[in-house]
């Protein structure tokens, strides 16, 4: 997957589909953050071991704070210096692992 710059339309459309989901542009849209609450510890950290299983396959990377239920998730391209389409896939990604418990 490319990990050239999304260019400022596909960057909206992406957001379109992913601000409904609870992210945001942050650092002048060169990265996205979401939020992510869950019931307890366990759940947190169960979604932080599937989704490292995908981060690993993509090759591709989370930065990310754990406190009991939360887990905070920045992700850019550093590579790149901004927003790919490797981190729309792996926002997906991670909204599919919440959304699946
Ligand atoms: C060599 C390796 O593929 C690169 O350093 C990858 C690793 N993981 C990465 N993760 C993220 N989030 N951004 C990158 O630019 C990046 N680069």
């Amino acid at each position: 997957m490319s990990r050239q710059l999304l260019d400022a339309v596909m960057l909206q459309e992406a957001m379109v589909a992913l601000s409904s989901n609870g992210w945001k542009l942050v650092q002048e849209d060169k990265a996205i953050y979401k939020a992510f609450v869950f019931k307890d510890f366990s759940e947190a950290f169960g979604f932080m071991s599937r989704a490292a299983l995908d981060a690993h396959q993509l090759d591709h990377h989370p930065e990310w704070f754990n406190v009991y239920n939360k887990v905070n998730v920045t992700l850019n391209t550093h590579d790149a210096g901004g927003i790919t389409a490797l981190d729309i896939e792996l926002a997906n990604r991670m909204d599919a692992i919440q959304q699946k418990g």
